[in-house]
């Protein structure tokens, strides 16, 4: 038997939305954001177990969210949650939730307890990607505005070919045995700002495919008037989330 399984950094503070609980229990529409992200992953076909790395003194609490929410045990239809405590940088976070995960799991999506809007669609496309032989699979979305270079001066250095570069999204999904060694090769004191990164940095081919535009990721205050304009148009429809 081989499983999937969705590892969730959630252990951050989010010092980028400003003063609060740690960004992964922060409200969106009333629910903490982890709980839509893991809802989200839980419930998507392709996932057969959530981990998620809470914060260091959050693991109880992470535990019993999850629980009132029917996320923590398997039932039709929603894969089972395990909680293990976060580190101190995502990378960090993301090798203890992989050390911890079973024997039969061979492919292994990381994804941002942050973009707490991705469509299952997404999900289910990042792991058919690595589930038909790709190593390592991102999503990545055009980028709309002109991106330039610059130095420490901040004098403008080079403008960039935009139609040649994507912003990366999670979930990225991985071989298992790939994403164990890069984390294994890795510098801890240079961690790397996605999984792909540290993929990349052993020679693997990382193939990126379409990311969809609500998976965008929280990270200042304007992202999450986003997303509550998005959740609202989301229940609006009638789309249970
Ligand atoms: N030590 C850390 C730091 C980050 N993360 C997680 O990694 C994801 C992406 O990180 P980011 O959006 O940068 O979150 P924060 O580190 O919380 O944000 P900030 O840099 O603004 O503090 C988030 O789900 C966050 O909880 C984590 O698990 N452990
Ligand atoms: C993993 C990630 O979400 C891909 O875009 C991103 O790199 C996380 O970066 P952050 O600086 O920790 O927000």
């Amino acid at each position: 038997m081989t499983l999937t399984a969705a590892v969730v950094p959630a252990a951050g503070r989010g010092e980028r939305l400003g003063p609060g609980a740690p960004k992964a229990l922060r409200l969106l529409g009333g629910v903490p954001m982890l709980v839509h992200a893991v809802r989200a992953l839980a419930t998507a076909r392709s996932v057969d177990l959530v981990v998620v790395a809470a914060p260091e003194d959050g693991v109880g609490d992470v535990v019993a969210l999850l629980a009132e929410h029917n996320l923590l045990d398997a039932s039709p239809g929603v894969a089972p949650s395990m909680v293990v405590s976060g580190g101190e940088t995502r990378q960090d976070s993301v090798a203890r939730a992989l050390v911890s995960l079973p024997a039969e799991v061979d492919v292994v999506l990381v994804h941002d307890a942050a973009r707490p809007l991705v469509p299952s669609t997404l999900i289910d496309a990042v792991s058919a990607a690595v589930r038909a032989g790709a190593d390592a699979v991102v999503p990545g979305i055009p980028v709309a505005d002109t991106i330039k270079a610059v130095d420490a001066d901040g004098g403008v250095v080079a403008t960039l070919d935009r139609g040649a570069l994507r912003a990366i999204q999670t979930p990225q999904g991985f071989r298992r045995t790939v994403l164990t060694s890069a984390h294994a090769a890795s510098d801890p004191d240079a961690p790397a700002t996605d999984d792909a990164g540290l993929v990349e940095a052993l020679g693997v081919e990382v193939l990126v495919v379409p990311g969809d535009e609500e998976a965008f990721k929280v990270t200042r205050p304007i992202d999450l008037v986003l997303a509550e304009a998005v959740l609202a148009r989301r229940r609006a429809a009638g789309v249970v989330s």
